[in-house]
């Protein structure tokens, strides 16, 4: 297992390629099951949750075939070709499921294609319970039987196919929403989804399903309706830029004092983000390469609640929290989307952080500074918290569990290399 070694106290500066969002890459992958043609998508990055994606699209009896690299210098991101002629397994196993969540996500396709389809379920994880009761819900409004038994959920569709109909989500949902959207476009008529998720990764899941022949209205809104077909084309796709790893790096600039151009960074997805950081004193440009961002005053603490999009993103919160670390005064941070989010509090106590937590707020006292200290994190953001952390602390920080980060940020080392900071990853 590898880790993180980090030596704080380099302000970063220069150009960061921003790479595809794996959030929309996972989603548009699993939409290639929806047809028999072939669909080609670009700008996807080189992660460990697409590789299991591939994995999954495999055994259900896809194709995917490495077309070619992104970018002119360093080639971050791929050219993916991706055909499922036929559907050869319409289980979903254990094995693949439980290596990630976004697995469910074949659900809907296998089920509105083939009139059948059994998935592992995915059970909780570090940061949440997790149910998908939402997506079966959503399913059984277009007519699906569902039945779970020995971890699995198994869906039929009715003779004839799913029928398009009006899905009303208790709760907004990410991935149910991109699920009954991927599963509507082959019922039979019209679907309406209400208070489906507004996420720019749905917008990005959605302009594919459209250039693969759905026709889809409401995109980016909370009422999205989808007019079903009997077959879809196969489509060329350009996955969207990640914002979450965008943010990242803003705050990896923000967090050392330095100046940071995030290339390819898309603005308009990262508003809610931007306008803490800068209440926090942090400078932010666009430019025509994406984004500049920059510090030299102090920081100062802010107030924040994680909500769906357009709100703050949780998959930013431990990031952010990590910077307040060191604002002059107190910050408050609410995690409203899942129960067990804060399992970078304790580790970045560890390092110095002045943190208290009652039920889903952190109160963050800001400290003059953090130590280096072998840290641990049992997810994804938690980990890139405390890398962030790290660039900032004084003396070596040790991030553990290296895999949690290698799901979501494409060459991680590579890139903060790039912008001087002193950073190794070796084998533990
Ligand atoms: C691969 C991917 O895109 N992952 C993102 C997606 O996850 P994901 O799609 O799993 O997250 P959801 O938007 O579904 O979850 C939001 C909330 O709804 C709850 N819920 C969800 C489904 C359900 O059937 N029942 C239910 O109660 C969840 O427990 C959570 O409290 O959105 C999350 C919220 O922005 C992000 O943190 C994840 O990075
Ligand atoms: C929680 C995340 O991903 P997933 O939903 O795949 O676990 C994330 O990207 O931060």
């Amino acid at each position: 297992m590898d880790k993180l070694i980090v030596r704080g106290g380099q302000k970063l500066s220069g150009t960061v390629q921003i790479s595809g969002a794996k959030n929309a890459a996972l989603p548009l992958m699993a939409a290639s099951l929806l047809t028999d043609a072939r669909l080609r998508l670009s700008n996807l990055p080189r992660l460990a949750d697409l590789a299991t994606m591939g994995d999954l699209l495999n055994h259900h009896g896809a194709s995917v075939t490495i077309e070619g690299a992104m970018g002119n210098g360093r080639p971050y991101g791929r050219i993916l070709a991706l055909e499922a002629p036929h559907i050869t397994d319409t289980t979903a196993p254990y094995d693949i499921v439980r290596k990630m969540r976004a697995s469910i996500l074949v659900l809907g396709p296998i089920l509105a294609r083939e009139g059948l389809a059994r998935v592992s379920l995915p059970g909780g994880c570090a940061i949440g319970t997790r149910p998908i009761d939402l997506h079966l819900d959503g399913l059984k409004a277009l007519g699906a039987e569902i039945e779970l038994n020995e971890g699995y959920v198994t869906a039929r569709a009715p003779r004839g196919g799913l029928r398009g109909g009006r899905v009303a989500f208790s709760k907004i949902s990410v991935g149910a929403t991109e699920n009954l959207m991927m599963a509507a476009c082959l019922a039979n008529g019209e679907t309406v989804l209400e208070n489906a998720a507004c996420e720019p990764e749905i917008v990005d899941l959605g302009e594919c399903l459209k250039a693969m022949g759905a026709p889809i209205e409401g995109l980016g809104t909370p009422r999205i309706r989808i007019m079903g077909q009997a077959s879809l084309s196969g489509a060329t796709h350009r996955c969207m830029a990640d914002r979450i790893e965008a943010g990242s790096y803003a705050v990896a600039a923000a967090i050392t004092g330095g100046r940071v151009t995030l290339a390819g960074a898309e603005p308009a997805s990262m508003q809610a983000l931007c306008d803490i950081l800068k209440e926090a004193g942090v400078d932010i440009a666009e430019c025509d390469a994406g984004l500049i961002v920059s510090r030299e005053g102090p920081l100062r603490p802010v107030t924040c609640t994680t909500h769906p999009y357009p709100g703050f993103p949780t998959d930013m919160q431990a990031q952010l929290m990590a910077l307040m670390t060191l604002a002059e005064g107190e910050s408050v941070i609410t995690e409203a989307i899942f129960e067990n989010r804060f399992m970078h509090v304790q580790e970045l106590a560890r390092m110095g952080a002045d943190i208290s937590v009652s039920g889903s707020t952190a109160r963050i006292r800001g400290v003059g500074s953090l130590t280096g200290a072998p840290v641990m994190a049992t997810d994804l953001r938690a980990s890139m918290g405390l890398a962030l952390a790290g660039l900032a602390a004084r003396g070596v920080t040790e991030v553990h569990r290296l895999y949690h980060l290698d799901r979501g940020y494409e060459r991680l080392e590579e890139k903060l290399l790039g912008l001087g900071a002193d950073v190794a990853r070796v084998a533990a």
